[in-house]
């Protein structure tokens, strides 16, 4: 796992790596080393539990032509003398191999089901690792998740299926040179059979590519299934699928998805069929020429009954052991292009962790200068950009939908790495420090935040999770204070069992929030941060006009002494910042105090002015002493 301070996103490298994945040669020595590596890694001792008794098996069973040899003449040969009792050892031992033999293949069999386990749990916390820690860039573009997607369907269950094959190989080489020499001293004519086996490796080869190929060509078409499957099966979108009547529209789509894939899977099928009938024919071509030659041999006085009866056992264990070690190789030449894949994706650089490196204070200035930032789809969000935000100051920024707030609060968070300018933090370069140590210091509350399906606990706790492990974990007081802050505390006190009711009527005794105290857990976990910056990317999106104004009176005072980038639509709330920049196409149009701005009359001014006639409008059809909230031109603020 490579470990890089700067990740770009090149979705052209990206998909270049698939291919090379494909144009790779063979490189059996490789695959067998990472495959044993990760499998020795994963369980050293389920590993060699799996390949003793398999061995065993293998050595056993290569004794097994020689006893039946040896039982034939007796049988046959030697007339003289009471047969049973001279073939009661070799028939006693017969019986010992087979008992052997079925007793170590049944070990082996169980030993491997716990091994593949072991194995997969060892490759999935490193897919897992990887997964979670590669630069956020990566999830905005398809290849990524075309990657994880074939990773996570393909490359998983390889390094297994590698030492598998490779037992195969072992227990088939084994047993092929045992049955070779065997037959070499019975029947060398059997010994034709081994004509077509480098032919079947071959096949085998190019069996392989085309797993491979076709993994990576139907990887978007299965992702497609496998996204129009959960839109019927997920809580998001129950809703929607129920009011728009999407389900037959969906089902629809689905239907027609899977019959793409499944007519996908029958082409591969036939090809791939030809291609191991090509094997077979040739084999079974082969085979045939033996049995003539073993027939005119037999009719021509050259061979005995007992050597005929000698072939007619070699022939098949030769012919397993055989295929035994081709189907071994083939399983190795088939995943291996798989585990190139995955070793690419192990391979992907991931951020250092927030002690490596540079330490990072708490904020006292951020600077953004001259910053701009390209989307991997090409999407330019943000031009020639600076900001400047102090301990103590709340920034605002507005802007139309679209115009870059949240890419630029991104920026900010450390999040994105600007593709063009300079962001610094105390006056140092933020390109020169750990990503996530610069996080550990900004709380981030986004527009589109998590819903974690756990308990209330743990939704705020995530805010700063090293100070929930430190001490003796009771996080209670500091959770609570933060809930309380954020005005949580009332309604969360109030689940049925309290702290630890999980958030979500998924999980048993768990329970929903509504969408505005979702926003205010939310606000809470950013609080419980505790950190010097404190980003809140529309906050009070899904709040009541109480609950809106109490949050920014929170904001207030909850910040003093540390910085806020607030994002917002609703004008009135911002209209005490220290400074509002106002965006327009990723550019900063404008900055200034609301009174400035006002003034200057520019896009900022259109918006408010927007903004107060409709309240002026809405005002003006209340009568009586209905409530109305807040015009934003009137007196609330902070
Ligand atoms: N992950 C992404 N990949 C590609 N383009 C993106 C991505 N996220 C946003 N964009 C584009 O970048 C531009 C800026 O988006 P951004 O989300 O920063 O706007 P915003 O000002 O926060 O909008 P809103 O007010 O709607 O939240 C938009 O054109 C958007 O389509």
């Amino acid at each position: 796992m490579g470990v890089v301070a700067h990740q770009r996103i090149d979705p052209v490298t990206l998909r270049a790596e698939s291919r090379r994945g494909r144009r790779r040669p063979a490189a059996l020595p490789r695959w067998v080393r990472q495959a044993w590596g990760t499998c020795w890694a994963a369980g050293p001792r389920d590993l060699l539990a799996t390949l003793v008794p398999q061995f065993v098996a293998t050595v056993v069973l290569a004794a097994l032509l020689p006893l039946v040899r040896t039982l034939l003449h007796v049988l046959v040969d030697d007339a003289g003398g009471d047969r049973l009792t001279r073939a009661t050892v070799p028939l006693f031992l017969l019986a010992v191999v087979g008992l052997a033999a079925g007793v170590a293949s049944a070990v082996q069999g169980q030993r491997q089901k716990v091994l593949g386990e072991v194995v997969q749990r060892h490759v999935w916390g490193r897919f897992l690792d990887v997964s979670a820690r590669v630069d956020l860039t990566h999830y905005d573009t398809p290849e990524f998740f075309e990657r994880l997607e074939r990773v996570r369907l393909n490359a998983l269950t390889r390094p297994l299926a590698v030492v598998q094959g490779l037992v195969g190989v072992a227990g088939g080489a084994v047993g092929l040179v045992a049955v070779v020499v065997a037959v070499w001293a019975v029947a060398p004519i059997a010994l034709v059979l081994l004509v077509p086996v480098p032919v079947l490796l071959l096949v085998a080869r190019r069996g392989g590519r085309q797993e491979f190929e076709f993994a990576v060509q139907h990887a978007p078409a299965l992702r497609l299934r496998a996204y129009l499957q959960s839109t019927l099966t997920d809580r998001a979108t129950a809703s929607e699928v129920r009011s728009y009547g999407l389900a037959t529209d969906l089902r629809g789509r689905w239907d027609a998805a899977s019959e793409e894939w499944i007519g996908a899977v029958r082409r591969h099928a036939r090809r791939r069929t030809r291609t191991i009938l090509a094997g077979e024919l040739l084999t079974a071509l082969v085979a045939a020429g033996l049995l003539v030659a073993v027939v005119a041999a037999i009719d021509a006085g050259r061979l005995s009954v007992a050597q005929a009866g000698a072939v007619a056992v070699a022939v098949p264990l030769l012919a397993n052991r055989s295929r035994q070690f081709v189907r071994g190789v083939g399983a190795i030449l088939e995943s291996g292009l798989f585990l190139d894949d995955l070793t690419d994706f192990h391979a992907t650089p991931v951020e250092p962790e927030a002690h490596d490196g540079p330490a990072v204070g708490p904020l006292e200035v951020l600077r953004v200068q001259d910053v701009s930032f390209r989307f991997a789809s090409g999407t330019q969000a943000l031009r020639g950009v600076d900001l400047d935000v102090r301990a103590g100051e709340v920034v605002a920024l507005v802007g139309e939908n679209g115009s870059g707030k949240s890419t630029l609060a991104k920026v900010v968070a450390g999040l994105h790495r600007p593709s063009g300018g300079v962001v610094t933090w105390n006056g140092v370069d933020v390109a020169g420090l750990p990503p996530a140590a610069v996080r550990r210091q900004v709380a981030v509350m986004f527009q589109d935040f998590a819903h974690w399906q756990l308990p209330a606990v743990d939704n705020i706790a995530f805010g700063d999770v090293e100070r929930a492990h430190r001490g003796d974990g009771d996080v209670g007081p500091g959770v609570e204070g933060a809930a309380r802050e954020a005005g949580a505390w009332e309604f969360l006190a109030g689940l049925p069992a309290g702290l630890d009711t999980p958030l979500s009527a998924e999980r048993p005794g768990g329970t929903e929030l509504s969408g505005g105290q979702w926003q205010r857990v939310a606000l809470a976990r950013a609080l419980f941060r505790g950190s010097g910056l404190l980003i809140l990317d529309e906050p009070s999106a899904a709040l009541d006009a109480r609950a809106e104004a109490e949050l920014f009176t929170t904001v207030r005072t909850a910040t003093r002494g540390r910085a806020v980038l607030l994002i917002t639509h609703r004008l009135a709330n911002v209209r005490d910042a220290d400074r509002i920049h106002v965006l327009r196409d990723g550019v900063v149009d404008d900055v200034g105090t609301h009174e400035e701005l006002l003034r200057r009359g520019g896009h900022y001014a259109a918006l408010y002015d927007l903004q107060a006639r409709a309240f002026r409008t809405s005002s003006a059809a209340v009568t009586g002493d209905g409530e109305t909230r807040a015009d934003p031109s009137g007196t609330r603020g902070w």
